[in-house]
């Protein structure tokens, strides 16, 4: 599966990480000025060592000697205490920056289309939310801050080396050419590699999650092995991704060592040269050749941490893509203006390519209509509803709800379309809480009279009423409980396009007419589609459409369908005959009226 999540260019990752950093540029100045001391501190080091040696070879007092053990000690306390501080501060910062990136995704990833993060798969969501910012939280509290401190003392030791004698950093240039090679060989081998590691985590994850969401239905079909082929696979995929990551590092690290030995010898000729020719003292090559050794140290953590901060690159991309990519944050919920028709016109839909699902469907639902979809199993009604709700986009032809895209509905219009189905969820909290989530301002009035009109009396007699808790910490939900909770959270949110996708199906015999009659008054004046398993719902739509195979077999009034000989009369008697309606279902004489809007 391909992550169709985006992921930012380099140029917008960096604008992103400068605005993101731009607040804290007071705190900035302070780590550079600590950093740069700390640098100074450190070169003190070997400068003193030189001196010392210089010192001895000479022939000079034991005071000078003495002076320069108590600076050196000095100098290394004051490196390693300026250096701790200004990689501190910098942790502060980046951490401050990143948990703004972290809020930023989550918000956007809560407002992506639904049906966008469907198609790019839980496990890419997944991936980017824990290990994108996980990979670069550890980069940004401890590899950036480490290598902004290293470059410092490569830079000033760079300095300090040329102030010695500028032929003994000439000398260390002969480590460069090859350092440069390795690094931007690395540079640019690993980002794809990198990117294709994360992307594969992400598949896997998607793999596994996949697997436990439908173990029950795996087990039952006793494919287990299959699932287990597949999450081994991608796993196979990912360590690949690993193990060319890991290689790639491999290389670079053979470079830069070579690179080391080099530049080291050059100082040491560059030494030898000098001393003979009597232009520098045996202190002050030896200063110079421990400056370049001191040097290796903060190389390292540039060149090799480099490999973390491409791999943390990465995941900024893909985090910063999320933040960035997506459109911006839609208007506010409403119903907006007037009641939309639905349109399909030629639509198409395939899970997989090879199995078309909908086949040049063509339906025109008008405002305020509710049309009853029916067939048999696996004709593609829930992925019809899917399509209008836009948690789908057609493969071929057009879907939409008034003049848009039904796909694009919840961008530009939120709150216009509103799909119930049998997956509901409770949210944990108390339950007048999960009803403002589609209400935020309702009273206790609205949100009792809302409950009542679904037929959820019952919550009149939870021991805290509106204020009882759901979930472990108090009442758990019937499913045909939490179905009645999801339709009266549909009556308040108010939403002009309702799709019920067997949103009933779980209510026990008894409650079934009584909520039929508050879905009439739930669904009176908004365009409807409900799916509809039990055949006594369809006929009390305006229109019933009968699905077969993915495509429009029937369509009309319901008593004209009971009336003519065709599929919906074969789909009602075999309903019948299953002992569907036990009840009295009277097959309707005349389309049926709507209730008064219960608003
Ligand atoms: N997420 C999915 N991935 C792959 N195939 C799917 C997916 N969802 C549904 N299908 C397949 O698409 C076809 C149509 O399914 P759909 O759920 O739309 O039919 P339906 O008419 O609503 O059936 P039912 O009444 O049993 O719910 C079926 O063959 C089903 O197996």
């Amino acid at each position: 599966m391909s992550a169709l999540l985006p992921v930012a260019d380099g140029r917008t990752t960096w604008a992103a990480a400068r605005r993101l950093l731009r607040p804290h540029r007071g705190r900035l100045a302070l780590v550079a000025g600590l950093l740069l001391l700390a640098a100074a501190a450190g070169l003190a080091v070997p400068a003193l060592l030189g001196v010392l040696v210089q010192t001895a070879t000479t022939g000079g007092s034991l005071a000078v000697v003495g002076a320069c053990v108590a600076g050196i000690v000095a100098a290394a306390l004051a490196a390693a205490a300026l250096g701790a501080l200004g990689q501190t501060q910098m942790a502060r910062v980046t951490e401050s920056a990143l948990a703004a990136l972290r809020e930023d995704v989550v918000d956007r990833v809560l407002h992506l289309p639904a049906g966008q993060v469907e198609a790019a798969g839980e496990g890419d969501v997944v991936a980017r939310v824990s290990g994108d910012v996980e990979t670069v939280g550890e980069a940004a509290t401890g590899v950036l801050p480490a290598v902004t401190a290293a470059l410092f003392s490569v830079v000033v030791a760079l300095a300090g080396l040329g102030a010695l004698d500028w032929r003994f950093a000439v000398g260390a240039l002969a480590a460069l050419p090859l350092q440069l090679w390795s690094l931007h060989r690395f540079r640019r081998r690993t980002p794809p590699v990198y990117a294709e590691a994360r992307r594969a985590e992400g598949d896997r994850a998607q793999a596994v999650l996949q697997a436990v969401h439908g173990a029950p239905t795996v087990l039952a079909l006793r494919d287990a092995d299959a699932h287990l082929d597949a999450v081994a696979a991608t796993s196979r995929t990912a360590i690949a991704a690993e193990m060319r990551g890991a290689t790639l590092v491999g290389r670079f690290a053979n470079g830069a060592n070579l690179a080391e030995a080099l530049g080291l010898g050059g100082v040491l000729v560059a030494g030898y040269l000098l001393v003979a020719s009597d232009t520098a003292g045996v202190g002050a090559a030896t200063a110079a050749a421990l400056v370049f050794h001191r040097l290796f140290g903060p190389m390292g953590v540039l060149l090799f941490q480099a490999d973390d901060l491409a791999l943390a690159g990465a995941g900024l991309a893909r985090l910063v893509g999320v933040a960035e990519g997506s459109p911006a944050r839609p208007a506010p919920p409403g119903r907006g203006t007037g009641v939309p028709a639905i349109t399909l016109r030629d639509a198409a839909f395939a899970y997989r390519p090879d199995l078309p699902v909908l086949d040049g469907v063509t339906l025109d639902v008008a405002p305020g209509e509710r049309v009853a979809l029916v067939g048999t199993s696996g004709a593609g009604k829930s992925t019809l509803a899917r399509l209008v709700a836009g948690t789908l986009q057609p493969t071929a032809g057009r879907v939409d709800v008034g003049d848009v895209p039904a796909h694009a509905v919840h961008r530009t219009r939120p709150g216009r379309v509103v799909l119930v189905d049998q997956d509901v969820h409770t949210f944990t909290g108390p339950l007048a809480a999960d009803l403002r989530l589609a209400a935020p301002d309702a009273d206790d009035a609205t949100l009792a009279a809302a409950l009542d009109a679904v037929g959820a009396t019952w919550w009149a007699d939870l021991p805290g009423g509106l204020a009882e808790p759901l979930g472990p910490e108090g009442t758990t939900l019937r499913a045909d409980q939490a179905q009645q909770l999801a339709l009266a959270r549909v009556l308040l949110a108010d939403p002009p396009v309702v799709l019920l996708d067997e949103a009933t199906a779980d209510l026990p015999r008894s409650q079934q007419a009584a909520l039929d009659t508050a879905l009439d008054a739930l669904l009176a004046g908004r365009t409807a589609v409900v799916v509809a398993h039990r055949l006594d719902q369809a006929v009390r739509c305006d229109r019933v459409v009968v699905l077969e195979s993915g495509r429009v077999v029937e369509q009309g009034a319901p008593a004209d369908l009971l009336a003519a000989d065709g599929p919906f009369r074969t789909l009602w008697s075999a309903w019948r005959g299953a002992g569907g309606g036990d009840e009295g279902v009277t097959p309707p004489t005349s389309p049926r009226r709507s209730a008064a809007p219960l608003r």
